[in-house]
């Protein structure tokens, strides 16, 4: 844990005021001309919809928005920049712009980490309007694609079960911040070390790797002859159903140099060229239907030796006392080959009496998952926004057409409330001035627009999920590591019901406002809701 107020490491040095939209500081500009500086503002960050379909999501870049509030400062240079951008500004508003901190500001936020829901606010922004104002576009940057990475990774989790998963998308990834960002937070989701070694360094995440397809292919023939692994092979060959010359000598040669670097790391690629004689009867499609986009004529090398040379080259470790690690397979019938592989094991290790091959479970322990998870390619993006609730102590609203899009207003504090069996039953939103729930009292919970939707609770577990991070100008809180937030993650997901987080149509959690709030937010919306003129 680091104490109180103190980074573990620094921020990237592209977080800073102007990582912003210009309108952020034309706003400021109109708020300061028209005498707006010491009105005070609330604002909430919340999205609306859960992301790739799922109903629930992870909430995370806390840190760096509180490293951000820390180091928020207008340089000279950002004041040259924008007094040559902004032409019509009086000089003396780019004076104050010089001296904005963010010392009066307060934030609450629900620890990194937890799992969360539409419309709860992540983060409440307390403080002088024109500074909470400028915050927003780089505390939503901040935010977005960092819980957006941590719930495609930590679903990638549910699914893989006790299979490792590493993290191999830094070639695909959007930009190096994005490969960084990528790395370190599909880590806090749930993910077991990445192959981007600055995110290693930089986090102190397991790095991990095997190696790639040129590497097999950069060797042509024997440049260390290793008879072990020869007198290996020729036993094998007749095991695995193939001719001499469908064993590739490069491939061996590459297997056998890595296995000289990495005698006791030995995990090679076998796919350079085929796996092993595919059977002929076998269809790929029979195996994985669900596989990735595999062909209906699957082209096939003139060599068949990715196994056979594994084994050849294990057996021969195994004489020199070291022990094989593994395969990686990166393309075709991954599911089918990675059969083929065990039954192959399994053989090998009974004739020659060799526990190595049989020792783990033969089965696929570990996926490296590049693309689809660094790009989050089946939802590009997360939508928290920014609302203001409350100027001067006063309630703002967002009304819209659409309801979804209407904004809760006011200061409110949420609670998560637990069942008997310790699932999180539902979020309750309060109004500040109401007594918060409590264990074994009832409490009449309300979906917040839809009136008929209510129920009571009686909680066995009340958690208030807003703790203050930031007030005079410092984080006062201890912050937790990066191993911290990830276990807050997997315990967070647990007290979630199975059914909320399938894939398959999942069941909505609840979120839902006092009576209070209800009546409240209702009022409100009345007031303000402009009564039309039938014509
Ligand atoms: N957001 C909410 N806040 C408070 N109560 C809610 C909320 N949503 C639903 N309810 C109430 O909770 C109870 C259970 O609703 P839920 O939607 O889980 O199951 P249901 O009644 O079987 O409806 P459905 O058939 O849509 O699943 C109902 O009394 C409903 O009015
Ligand atoms: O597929 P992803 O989930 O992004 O995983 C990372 C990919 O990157 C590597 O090779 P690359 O894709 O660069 O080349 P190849 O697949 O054509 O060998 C690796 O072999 C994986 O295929
Ligand atoms: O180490 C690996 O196997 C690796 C690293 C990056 C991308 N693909 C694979
Ligand atoms: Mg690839």
């Amino acid at each position: 844990m680091n104490t109180e107020g103190v980074f573990s490491r620094q921020q990237n040095g592209v977080v800073q005021p102007l990582l912003t939209d210009l309108y952020q500081i034309t706003m400021a500009y109109a708020y300061w001309k028209t005498g707006k500086v010491t009105d005070h503002s609330i604002f909430d960050l919340f999205f609306r919809k859960n992301p790739f379909q799922g109903e629930f999501t992870i909430f995370a870049g806390l840190e760096e928005c509180l490293k951000f509030l820390q180091a928020f400062h207008f340089s000279q240079s950002d004041i040259e920049y924008l007094k040559q951008t902004m032409s019509s500004v009086e000089d003396e508003f780019f004076e104050f712009l010089s001296n904005l901190s963010t010392n009066d500001v307060v934030i609450y936020a629900l620890d990194e980490g937890t799992v969360v829901f539409p419309r709860i606010p992540l983060i409440r922004v307390e403080g002088p309007l024109i500074i909470t104002q400028l915050l927003e576009t780089t505390l939503l940057t901040l935010v977005n694609y960092a819980s957006l990475m941590a719930t495609n990774a930590a679903r990638y989790r549910i699914a893989a079960g006790n299979s490792k998963l590493l993290e191999f998308g830094l070639r695909r990834a959007q930009g190096p911040d994005g490969g960084l960002s990528a790395s370190k937070y599909s880590y806090i989701g749930g993910f077991d070390g990445t192959s981007n070694v600055l995110a290693g360094k930089l986090y102190d995440i397991p790095v991990k790797g095997t190696h790639a397809h040129a590497y097999v292919t950069s060797f042509t023939s024997f440049s260390e002859l290793l008879m072990l692994t020869i007198k290996w092979r020729s036993e094998l060959v007749p095991l695995f159903k193939v001719v001499i010359t469908e064993v590739n000598d490069g491939e061996l040669a590459a297997f056998i140099s890595f296995a000289m670097a990495f005698p006791d790391q030995f995990m090679v690629l076998v796919d350079t060229y085929d796996v092993e004689r595919y059977p002929c009867h076998v269809t790929y499609n029979t195996f994985t239907p669900r596989q990735k986009c595999l062909p209906n004529t699957p082209t096939h090398s003139k060599y068949r030796s990715g196994l056979l040379n594994f084994c050849a080259v294990s057996l021969a470790l195994n004489d020199l006392a070291f022990q094989a690690v593994g395969i990686r397979i990166d393309s075709g019938d991954i599911a089918y080959l990675s059969f083929v592989a065990r039954e192959y094991f399994i053989k090998i290790s009974a004739k020659y009496e060799i526990p190595c091959l049989n020792e783990q479970e033969h089965k696929i322990n570990c996926f490296g998952i590049g693309t689809h998870l660094v790009t989050c390619q089946k939802q590009p993006s997360l939508g928290c926004v920014y609302k203001l609730v409350e100027l001067n102590h006063q309630p703002r609203m967002k009304l819209s057409q659409d309801v979804a899009k209407v904004s809760l207003p006011g200061r409110k504090d949420a609670y998560r409330l637990f069942s008997e069996r310790e699932d999180a039953l539902i979020d309750l939103l309060i109004r500040p001035d109401e007594e918060q729930p409590s264990v074994g009292t009832k409490i009449l919970c309300r979906h917040p627009f839809e009136e008929s939707r209510r129920a009571y609770v009686t909680p066995s577990k009340v958690e208030k999920l807003h703790k203050l991070y930031w007030k005079d100008g410092r984080v006062c809180r201890t912050l937790p590591s990066l191993e911290d937030i990830r276990n807050n993650v997997s315990t967070s997901l647990k007290s979630i019901r199975s059914d909320i987080k399938r894939n398959h149509n999942p069941t909505p959690y609840k979120v839902a406002v006092s009576d209070n709030l209800y009546n409240f937010l209702h009022n409100l919306w009345m007031e303000n809701a402009p009564i039309g003129e039938l014509t």
